[in-house]
């Protein structure tokens, strides 16, 4: 998978260099490619942003450098990749998203800065190629970067190989199958004590079907407590499948 990041402010996509996106850049898997918008604004200061038409608070980043910067990256790659403009307005970025991102070949970010891209950009590159507008949350952030970081992780990690143990995503809150739409439940390790607080008798068991029931009923607890609307959303098929599997 190609990722392509065009920013104003290249360092904020520094962590994409460590952890899980840069081993998988070490390794091939992902060819990320970092692009300074102001490369593409040649006036004497770099302009990116003017005054809003209509008047209003704060600056609206200007089409010319977007629109050079888009041409030049699209011209550059193999067929036509999938731009995602992080958005406040934007639709919800779910796991069932990051997953229909992660098998595309090329994906394209537009973090934007100020009070957003002139919509013409949005209008322009949506006549050529698949453009999503996608909000990462109901907050206002000051622009799509950290969006950028959190939707390049959640898509890496579903790239095959990526993560250590291929088992590691299918279990996911949120991730379909017989668990879908539940939260995980809590996670113990060793020791088997630590101040005074020991594990539940059922994970040392060894009763894998026991295990594993306990946590299903522990994920619906906490579903229910943290997010019962997910409770709701939840096929209730599902979990009769997965207690027959047991
Ligand atoms: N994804 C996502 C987001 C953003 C976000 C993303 C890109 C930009 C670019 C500019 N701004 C600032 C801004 C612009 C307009 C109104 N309010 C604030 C951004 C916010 N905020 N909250 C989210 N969940």
């Amino acid at each position: 998978m190609r990722l392509d990041v065009v920013t104003i402010f290249p360092e904020y996509l520094e962590p994409l260099n460590v952890s899980l996106v840069g081993k998988a850049r070490a390794r091939g898997q992902l060819d990320v490619r970092i692009h300074d918008l102001r490369d593409w604004a040649h006036d004497k200061h770099s302009t990116v942003d003017d005054t809003p038409y209509g008047g209003g608070p704060g600056m609206v980043m200007k089409p010319e450098p977007w629109g050079e910067a888009l041409d030049e990256i699209l011209a550059s790659g193999e067929g036509a990749p999938v731009i995602v403009v992080p958005t406040p307005s934007g639709a919800p970025f779910t796991q069932q998203l990051a997953v229909e991102l992660s098998a595309k070949p090329w994906l394209v970010f537009t973090p934007a800065r100020y009070e957003g891209i002139d919509r013409r950009v949005i209008e322009e590159y949506g006549d050529r190629v698949d453009v999503r507008e996608v909000s990462i949350g109901d907050y206002v952030l000051a622009g799509g970067e950290a969006p950028v970081l959190v939707m390049v992780e959640a898509v890496a990690r579903l790239l095959p190989g990526v993560l250590g143990n291929a088992a590691s995503h299918q279990d996911d809150s949120f991730a379909p199958g017989a668990m879908a739409d539940l939260l995980e439940g809590p996670v113990y390790t060793k020791p088997p004590e630590w101040r005074g607080r020991g594990i539940p008798d059922v994970l040392v068991s060894g009763h894998h079907g026991k295990i594993a029931r306990w946590r299903r009923d522990e994920a619906f607890r906490r579903t229910d407590r943290n997010r019962p609307d997910l409770i709701e959303r939840a096929d209730p098929a599902a979990f009769d499948k997965h207690d027959r599997a047991m």
